[in-house]
């Protein structure tokens, strides 16, 4: 069914009904975070209640060079000990019982490899660090806290198979039993849980679970995410010019929902037709999706009335928070439970409906498994001004003293975010120097450098 089609619109009716005329009904901004983390929530529990597991459920094996910011779909455990045999910890020797210590003359036992000598009470091998320690080993000694002779006080104990006089080994130090040898199992023995399920897998983890002997590992899936991208006046290359701009959304949410946790599927650019967009938002198989523009009410804002013949169910209509507030929320009809985010086209606006609205709602969908990033009482170095109304999430680099808000925070800008490494959440009415804020913080390391200038932006 095409959008002309469907029973919301009249047949034949060239211009699209306009949207209601009752007054905006805008959702606080706390309410319109948990009704997003509520919406993800309801859209696992459903797909999860259906009898048969969900794709968000089901565990997928990711090999290791895949799996880097996944989220472990059950706890690691180990797969091996580890080390997974009696190991030197250093470069030396490897001595039996009391010394000084006969120097057997077979080459070094090297890491890689695995000797068959058996010491006797009494001898030494060299050995490098890795290694495995041969049988009847008691210590290792390192090279710098031995010394070798050439002895001939003792032929009985250092005559070699030709007759001549071997070396001896002495310990410089005191040596007690089993030093620098890393027993097997001392860091894990097989089976060990070595991380719970749902920590994420970071670089330190591909390395952990590589020791322990995974090819792959379980992640769970991510919500599969498809970003349309509304408006005819977006270039994707060059310079703008004659009214066109570059698109600035394509390039950021894509990245930024992967950061996430989502899985994006597609962005794909869609001019201002709203059959194009009903098409779009009718025929997608997302967990979500997320559009860009035509939330407001402009003469080509076709996002309203789509939903409405789509027959979408509106959850967040509007939000009290600058810049941002005409974001929204759908709940899509249909069997499976799917959801579209709509954000609005100005640049810093989309942050801010990303923020509010998907953050809270894909990590609903993964079962918690990435809660977002805040952080609660961080003091803001300078006076703020507020909305009188409306919360404002406003650009703010974290220093030492606390949080400083930064310059060029207008909804259509990207300059401030850009310097940013958070979003203070400023109150109705504003905030006072030394005030403490909530800070929603962003999915990336953030580097130091000059706090860019500071000051307010509201348009
Ligand atoms: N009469 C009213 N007009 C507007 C209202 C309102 O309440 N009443 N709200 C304003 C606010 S606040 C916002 S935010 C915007 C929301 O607009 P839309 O979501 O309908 O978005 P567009 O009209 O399509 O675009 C707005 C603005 O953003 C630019 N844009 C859009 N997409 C991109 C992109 N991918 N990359 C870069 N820039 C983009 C677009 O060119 C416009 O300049 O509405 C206000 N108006
Ligand atoms: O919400 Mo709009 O972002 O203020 O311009």
């Amino acid at each position: 069914m095409t959008l002309k089609e469907s029973a919301l619109v009249a047949p034949d009716t060239a211009p699209l009904p306009q949207p209601a005329e009752e007054p905006h009904r805008a959702t606080a901004w706390p309410v319109a975070r948990t009704t997003a983390a509520e919406a993800g929530a309801a859209a696992r529990a459903g797909r999860l209640g259906q009898g048969a597991r969900g794709p968000l459920d089901v565990p997928l094996d990711v090999p290791l060079g895949a799996a880097l910011g996944r989220v472990l779909a059950g706890p690691l455990l180990a797969l091996t000990d580890l080390p997974s045999f009696d190991t030197s910890a250093m470069d030396g020797w490897a001595v039996a019982g009391a010394g000084p210590w006969t120097v057997r003359e077979e080459g070094a036992v090297l890491a890689g490899h695995a000797p068959d000598a058996v010491l006797a009470d009494g001898e030494a091998v060299r050995i490098a660090t890795g290694a495995r320690v041969p049988a009847g080993t008691t210590a290792v000694i390192r090279t710098e806290h031995s010394r070798t002779e050439h002895s001939r006080t003792e032929p009985s104990r250092t005559e070699r198979g030709d007759g001549a006089p071997g070396p001896l080994l002495y310990a410089l130090r005191e040596v007690r039993a089993r030093q620098d040898i890393r027993p097997r199992g001392q860091e894990c023995r097989a089976g060990d849980q070595l991380l719970p399920a749902g920590s994420a897998v970071t670089p330190a983890v591909l390395g952990l679970a590589a020791a322990a002997g995974y090819d792959a590992l379980p992640v769970l899936a991510r919500p599969r995410v498809e970003i349309l991208v509304l408006g005819d006046e977006l270039l994707t290359a060059g310079l703008p010019h004659e009214g066109l701009i570059r698109d600035a959304l394509g390039p950021m949410l894509g990245p930024w929902l992967e950061a996430l946790g989502a899985e994006v599927l597609a962005t794909r650019r869609i001019g201002d037709d709203a059959e194009e967009l009903y098409a779009a938002v009718t025929g997608s198989t997302a967990d979500l999706l997320i559009t860009t523009g035509g939330t407001a009410a402009g003469p080509v804002d076709h996002l309203h009335r789509v939903l409405d013949a789509a027959g979408a169910t509106l959850l967040v209509d509007g939000v009290k928070v600058r810049p941002g507030h005409p974001m929204l929320l759908a709940r899509l009809s249909g069997e499976d439970p799917r959801h579209l985010v709509g954000l609005p086209g100005n640049p810093l606006a989309a942050v801010s409906g990303l923020l509010t609205l998907a953050e809270p709602l894909l990590a609903a969908l993964t079962g918690g498994a990435r809660e977002p990033h805040r952080a609660p009482g961080v003091p803001v170095q300078d006076e703020v001004q507020g909305h009188p109304h409306d919360t404002r999430l406003v650009p703010v680099v974290r220093r030492a003293d606390g949080a400083v808000p930064l310059h060029y925070n207008g909804p259509a800008m990207l300059r401030g975010i850009a310097a940013a490494d958070g979003l203070a959440v400023v109150p109705p009415g504003g905030a006072r120097p030394g005030q403490a804020l909530e800070i929603l913080g962003l999915p990336w390391p953030t580097a130091a450098g000059d706090v860019p200038a500071e000051g307010v932006c509201f348009t």
